[in-house]
């Protein structure tokens, strides 16, 4: 019988981030913090002749939207040459800030080792999925970050970046308005040139220390969108800790009362710290 795997790798919320060129894809990426969260992409891999990808990606209102076809993911195959029937869940909408495409191809590829025996070891499934993300341009430090779980904080580019992740018990919660097109913005050299300037200072030693860098970062970087100025202003007046999802038109908002708060302008979803990188579900 032929196998199947199933694997879910998490997303990830970039807080903050400064982009950095090596002179090849292992040593390009970007430093920075974010939050590996519990909401990712559960991939599902069937050996077959021709590759072919289905994903169910989701609206802001949480209603699912079937795309076909993902130049990320038949590239990533073909690059093992191996062909097969893919199924990626998005739990979130794609091209909003929560690292979506570090995921499935991190899941993906976790899948794609156990049903074709690739071999590959988890920091080999990291590295190459790095290099995948940074060559096309759809990400700079969600791979490294989501090669594990946590808060993590990465303080060099590729997977060897990491270093430090907390594991705080913090409830989470997001709203999102939609994507920003994150090859263009990580494209720009002027706009690269704005968040390297605001990139902090100090490296953060808990939750509060990253949520305060967060939004320095968003606010100095010039990269906040009009349309979440109203929710930042009611997290701020609550007393909310809260920043932009980079690189989304979102907000994350930690605490008790923020599910109430970011409820008032769309929907909010609550969110965990995932304490987990990529993992096999089904074989
Ligand atoms: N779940 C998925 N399954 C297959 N391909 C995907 C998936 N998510 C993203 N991709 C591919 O990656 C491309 C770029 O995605 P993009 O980087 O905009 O998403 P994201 O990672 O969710 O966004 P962000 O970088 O803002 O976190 C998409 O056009 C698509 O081809
Ligand atoms: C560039 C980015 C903000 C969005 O993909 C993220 O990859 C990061 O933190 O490098």
């Amino acid at each position: 019988m032929e196998r199947t795997a199933v694997a879910f790798a998490p997303g990830h919320i970039s807080g903050y981030f400064r982009r950095i060129d090596g002179d090849t894809p292992r040593t390009t990426g970007s430093c920075g913090a974010g939050l590996v969260i519990d909401h990712g992409v559960t991939a599902t891999v069937r050996p077959a002749e021709q590759t072919s990808v289905v994903i169910t990606d989701h609206l802001l209102t949480g209603d699912p939207l079937i795309r076909y076809g993902s130049g990320l993911i038949e590239e990533l195959l073909g690059s093992f040459g191996v062909s097969a029937a893919v199924e990626t869940v998005a739990d979130l909408p794609i091209g909003a800030g929560f690292g979506m495409s570090a995921a499935a191809i991190l899941a993906t590829l976790t899948a794609a080792n156990a049903v074709f025996d690739l071999g590959l070891a988890e920091c080999d499934i990291a590295e190459r999925a790095h290099a995948l993300e940074v060559s096309c341009n759809t990400g700079l430090g969600d791979v490294a970050a989501a090669a594990g779980g946590g808060l993590a904080v990465r303080t060099a580019p590729g997977i060897t970046g990491v270093a430090a992740r907390m594991f705080p018990e913090i409830d989470l919660c997001t709203v999102t308005f939609g994507a920003m097109f994150t090859p263009d913005i990580i494209g720009s050299p002027d706009r690269m040139r704005r968040v390297s300037a605001a990139f902090p200072d100090r490296l953060p030693e808990n939750f509060a220390e990253f949520m305060e860098n967060s939004r320095q970062f968003a606010e100095a970087s010039g990269l906040i969108p009009q349309k979440i100025r109203p929710v930042l202003a009611a997290c701020d007046d609550a007393g909310v800790p809260a920043s932009m999802t980079m690189l989304g038109c979102g907000v994350f908002a930690a605490g008790d009362d923020a599910p109430e708060i970011l409820a008032g302008f769309g929907r909010a979803v609550p969110l965990k710290i995932c304490p987990h990188g990529p993992k096999i579900l089904e074989m």
